[in-house]
């Protein structure tokens, strides 16, 4: 590939001092000329085609290093000066802004060599990334500060600005990528790599670049350029779990309805009891109120009261009334004796009501009684901010018993759902399969779980393998709903352009592009900047069905829980044992199996069958995903026998038989 060379080869550097001083009078520009020199000492990797001093004036600072980058199309600027804590320092504002990457990594690489030298070095407020195929540094002023901070990372340097240029073959083909490694004293292959890892190589160029060409062109690339290796770093299922929890936050509130749609919410306050229950001193059976002191004996029944809204007489010493459960006591009351206590001793004329009780046994002082506020006390807290409404209904049961109509819960985030792939037809259409479709499982099968986990989804049907139609789906989508799901196009086929299309058409940044993992290997996961201020996450799932389903399970819905209050978030994992023997593979494997109680009430785990990740029906029955660790965890063994205990991440209820 071209790049933007200087003509010797070398890459173009711009060195830019900031300092009032130096801008009045450039002989006392001390930090430039030292920056210049250890450029120059380097002649095959480094030319020096741009140096200029402006003062402290955020504009000024701007407007050189944007020129720098857009028209000289320098490789690498390195500021010097203007970092500090003064009133005047404004590099790092001016500088910000211009970023559309930032480089973190640069500047902790920076400060922790500097700060190995003295203490000051955390005074400097260092910012670094790449604008268009520019890296850009900024140091301090001083002279020894500038040297120091650009030589800790100066051996990055080269590779850094071929890879931000688009070009990443001369490394390549030194060995420079493993060479690197070995100085920078990182261990292993791609396979280790972290995402901060200076050598995770997005290879940006071949999709992107002003020498390459408009965007849809360089899409069209011939096919001879294609990756031959990911060049995303393989991570682990826990960390790209941490990345998707660290880009996955809790969502506003919302008041709803106490009723059934509140399902799967999570409370978003502390709820108080506005009231106490029961209201009023109710019977807790059927029977006679009776004032306890006065023991047993025969007493004439004077009031009834039933379980209904009303005002009764109160009781006097020596009289007793008849209630019913959950009837209020009559005031002075202070005990209820039930009816099989007591026998009949006299009736009323018409031989249809009671006259005389006789009481048999001796009540205590608040026998058979529920006092105001026993069950729920006014003003007690009820729920905590935190708690799941759930589908057994206790909790909209106590919500309802003291009169809450409303409450406040945290709103589900809205998803949009689609599917690619140009051999990908809806599954109702009629007339057959041509060769080579096949229908669309993947929409209506995550369709159907995230509806049931209660989150509101939008379908937007199925794109075709072009950057523009993914593009403009994807972009509909994006505006109308906070998190998209898409299956198909994210492995290492030509047609294969989920991730370019995130990153170049949509500016998002690619999290994790390749996870350790079976199913699912080629999972990414993206965060876009939206026009609104928000950031609106892409979780682009492999097109295979049971690996959709199985990185949906572990990747999307604990992103969904957390954005939605949940504490964990993710499913719950429990101890099974293994029904039958299970094959391990050299990835972690996420194996489809139905859970079911034993007769010793032991949760047994039965395989769902072929695991290939084609076959959608090894999700069929399945209710759990069992965690196989991979061969080289367990040392080279290569199966589980029947009876051994494995973690399993229950997806749904339990059935009680097979
Ligand atoms: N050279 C390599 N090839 C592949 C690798 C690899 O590492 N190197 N990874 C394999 C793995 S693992 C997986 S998983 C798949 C993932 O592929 P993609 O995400 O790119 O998905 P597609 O290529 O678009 O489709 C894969 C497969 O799934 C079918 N499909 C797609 N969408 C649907 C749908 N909505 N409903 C039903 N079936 C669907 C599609 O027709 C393909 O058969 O890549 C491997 N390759
Ligand atoms: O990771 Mo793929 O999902 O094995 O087929
Ligand atoms: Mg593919």
């Amino acid at each position: 590939m071209v790049c933007k060379r200087h003509t010797d080869g070398a890459m173009k550097v711009g060195v830019l001092t900031v300092s009032e001083t130096a801008s009045r009078d450039a002989t006392t520009d001390r930090s430039g000329p030292v920056l210049v020199e250890l450029f120059e000492s380097d002649p095959d990797n480094w030319a020096v085609t741009q140096k200029a001093i402006v003062p402290d004036d955020i504009d000024k600072i701007r407007n050189t290093v944007k020129e720098w980058c857009d028209t000289e199309e320098l490789n690498l600027i390195v500021t010097s000066g203007g970092t500090g804590f003064a009133v005047t320092d404004v590099t790092p504002e001016a500088v910000k802004p211009l970023l559309e990457k930032e480089a973190p990594g640069l500047v902790h690489g920076m400060l922790a060599s500097s700060y190995a030298i003295t203490p000051f070095a955390v005074m400097a407020r260092l910012v670094a990334g790449v604008r268009g195929q520019t890296i850009i540094l900024t140091v301090p002023g001083s002279p020894k500060g500038a040297k120091e901070n650009v030589e800790a990372v100066l051996k990055m340097m080269p590779h850094a600005c071929e890879l931000a240029a688009g070009e990443n073959s001369r490394a390549l083909h030194k060995g420079g990528v493993k060479q690197l490694e070995e100085e920078a004293g990182v261990e292993g292959g791609h396979a280790h790599t972290h995402r901060h890892d200076p050598h995770h190589h997005h290879h940006q160029g071949h999709y992107h670049g002003k020498v390459g060409g408009n965007l849809s062109k360089t899409f069209d690339q011939p096919v001879t350029r294609r990756h031959r290796e990911s060049p995303y770093p393989m991570i682990s299922v826990t960390e790209a779990q941490q990345i998707i929890a660290d880009h996955s936050f809790v969502l506003n509130y919302e008041e709803k309805k106490v009723d059934h749609n509140l399902v799967g919410c999570v409370v978003a306050e502390d709820v108080a009891a506005p009231e106490n229950v029961p209201a009023y001193r109710a019977s807790i059976v059927d029977g006679y109120a009776v004032i306890a002191s006065d023991g047993r004996g025969v007493y004439p029944v004077v009031t009834v009261s039933h379980a209904s809204a009303g005002e009764h007489q109160p009781l006097q010493p020596g009289q007793i009334a008849r209630v019913t459960t959950g009837a209020p006591l009559p005031p002075g009351a202070t005990a209820v004796v039930m009816v099989e206590d007591t026998i009949l001793k006299s009736t009323k004329e018409d031989g249809k009501e009671e006259n005389e009780v006789e009481i048999l046994v001796d009540a205590k002082d608040g026998n058979n009684v529920r006092e105001i506020g026993s069950d729920v006390k006014a003003g007690s807290v009820i729920m905590r901010k935190g708690e799941e409404i759930t589908s057994v209904g206790g909790e909209v049961g106590v919500l309802a018993s003291v009169g809450r109509a409303k409450v406040k819960v945290y709103k589900k985030p809205i998803i949009g759902l689609l599917s690619t792939g140009n051999e990908v037809v809806p599954h109702d259409r009629e007339g057959g399969l041509k060769s080579g479709e096949i229908r669309d499982s993947n929409r209506p099968t995550l369709y159907t779980t995230i509806a049931a986990w209660g989150y509101p989804v939008v379908d937007f049907g199925i794109a075709k393998d072009t950057a523009q139609d993914l593009e403009s789906t994807l972009r509909t989508a994006l505006e109308k709903t906070d998190v998209v799901i898409t299956t198909g196009g994210v492995s290492m086929g030509e047609l294969d352009l989920l991730k370019p299309t995130i990153e170049h058409s949509l500016k998002g940044t690619i999290q994790f592009g390749r996870v350790a993992m079976k199913p699912g290997k080629p999972t990414t996961f993206a965060t876009i900047p939206w026009h609104d201020g928000s950031t609106k996450l892409i979780f682009a799932l492999p097109g295979n069905p049971a690996s959709a389903m199985v990185t949906f399970n572990l990747f999307i819905l604990p992103s969904l829980r957390k954005s939605a209050g949940y504490e964990p978030a993710a499913l719950p994992k429990i101890k099974v044992i293994l029904a039958e023997s299970v094959r391990l593979d050299p990835r972690p494997e996420y194996h489809r199996a139905i859970l079911h109680v034993d007769n010793e009430g032991r949760l047994k785990a039965h395989s769902t069958g072929g695991q290939r990740s084609s076959r959608i029906g090894s999700m069929q029955k399945a209710n759990a995903l069992l965690c196989l660790p991979s061969i080289m965890e367990l040392n080279g063994k290569t199966e589980l026998a029947a009876g051994e205990t494995v973690d399993a991440l229950v997806l749904s209820r339990l059935h009680g038989s097979m």
